[in-house]
Order: C-alpha cells, then structure tokens, then sequence
C-alpha cells in the first residue's frame, strides 16, 4: 500500500536517509526504532513531503507521490502526528476538532466523531476543556484524535510516548492497537520506547546512520543479542 525504494533523501543538500526501502500496510503497525539521530524522524516527514528527496521513490496506493506537495498526501491519507506542537494549546478540545474538519460536511464530521469517541471515550468529557489544561496523555490522544478525523490510511505517528508517565505511556499504546484492530488504518510508528513499540507490532524496522540494518518480525530484533543490546539498549 506504501512502499519506498531506495530512498535518498535530506535537508538541502544534506543527506540523511540513504536507500530506504519500506512497505506498510492497512491493519498493520510498522514500528521503527533506531538510536537517536538514525534518521526515524525524517523518514516519517519525507513520506509526507517536508524534506527534500534526492533520489528513489514513494509509491502510495499505486500512484508515484515523490513530488507531490504535503497538501495531497495528507488528502489521499498519509496523516502524519509530529512530536509536539501537535495541537493548538490555547482552544478547547472542540475548537481543535472543529478546525480540523473545516472541510467535512456536518454528517462526516459526526460519523467520525463517533468513531472517535469509540475509541476514545473520554474525550467527551474534555470537549470544552483548554488544552493546555490536559495531561500529557490526554494532550497525545487528542492530537491522534484529530488526526483520525482526517481519514487517514496509514497514521505516522512520531514517538507518541515522549515525556509520559510508564503508565499512561502504556495507555497510548494500547490505542495505538485499538486503532489497528477497530479501523483499517495503518500505522507506523517511531518510538524511543523500543521494546513496548516493537511487542505491539506487525513489523519493524531498525535505522542506523539513515540506513534500514534490519527489516523483519519484531520478535527477532526483540531476541537478536547483538541488535537489541547494541542499538536499543534492550538488555537481552
Ligand atoms: N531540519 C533539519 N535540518 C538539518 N538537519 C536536520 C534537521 N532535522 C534533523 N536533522 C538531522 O538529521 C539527522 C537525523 O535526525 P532525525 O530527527 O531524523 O533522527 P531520529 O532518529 O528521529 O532521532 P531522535 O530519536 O533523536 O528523534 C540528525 O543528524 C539531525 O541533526
């Protein structure tokens, strides 16, 4: 459904990803781990057009969309959640789903609400609340919520768990697999939190110096001595 080949690409004339190739696919977690600085970040805003790409392909639902503008990826659904920043702080949580969904008709809108609210049912109860005023797990589910009313296919998430608590870390997560096995959406998924991002998913890949040195079941980089202790400080 998404796939790269030989992927090269940067900030300029700067490279930082060097012949990635990547498939996703819907109802699929693909988590991506790798040190700091592998490059994990700036795979995920290549694939929605935020760098310069210097050679290779991205190929999504069988259209060649290397070139395309931000704009149409995300309208043929590749919905990316950046790190922070994601949600604007000073309006409510209605606000911030109002202004997400200026281009729904009101039926759309509600049908996704729905959606919403069933994955996330709490966050009825914090429609009217500033955002600034939530917690931090509450902040990250609203900005993948508003990303859900998007209609995305493929949600690339950007290390979702940063600055929260083990306990609601785990939270996000569990959502992250409710959002797998409820929708068709597929995910990819960069975290710093590598043994809880691998165990949830289908697929995983590992970056080093923007290159992918592994590609496989999670469950092989989860037990591989020499990836895990080296590259994810996993401890096996
Ligand atoms: N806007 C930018 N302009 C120039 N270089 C950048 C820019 N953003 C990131 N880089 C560089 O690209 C390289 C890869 O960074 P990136 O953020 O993609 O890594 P990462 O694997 O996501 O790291 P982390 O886990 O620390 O977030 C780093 O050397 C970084 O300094």
């Amino acid at each position: 459904m998404l796939e790269t080949v030989k992927l090269n690409a940067g900030y300029g004339k700067l490279q930082i990803l060097f012949d990635v190739d990547f498939i996703a696919s819907k109802k699929q977690i693909i988590t991506i781990v790798g040190p700091n600085g592998s490059g994990k970040s700036t795979f995920l805003k290549t694939l929605v057009g935020l760098t310069n790409v210097i050679s290779g392909k991205i190929i999504f639902e069988g259209d060649d969309i290397t070139r395309f503008p931000p704009y149409k990826r995300s309208r043929k659904g590749l919905v990316y959640v950046a790190q922070i920043d994601n949600v604007f702080r000073s309006l409510t949580v209605e606000e911030n789903f109002k202004l997400s969904s200026y281009n729904l008709s009101e039926n759309e809108y509600n049908e996704r609400m729905e959606i919403i609210f069933t994955l996330f049912s709490q966050i009825r109860d914090i429609l009217k609340r500033k955002v600034y005023q939530l917690s931090g797990g509450q902040r990250q589910m609203v900005a993948i919520s508003l990303a859900l009313l998007r209609k995305p296919k493929i949600l690339l998430l950007d290390e979702p768990t940063a600055q929260l608590a083990p306990k609601i870390a785990n939270e996000v997560f569990k959502k992250i697999v409710e959002i797998r096995d409820l929708t068709e959406v597929g995910i990819i998924l960069v975290e710093q939190n590598a043994k809880k991002a691998l165990e949830i998913a289908d697929n995983a890949y590992l970056f080093t110096s923007g290159r992918v040195l592994f590609k496989g079941k999670p469950v092989e980089l989860l037990s591989n001595p020499d990836l895990g202790k080296i590259f994810l400080g996993l401890g096996v």
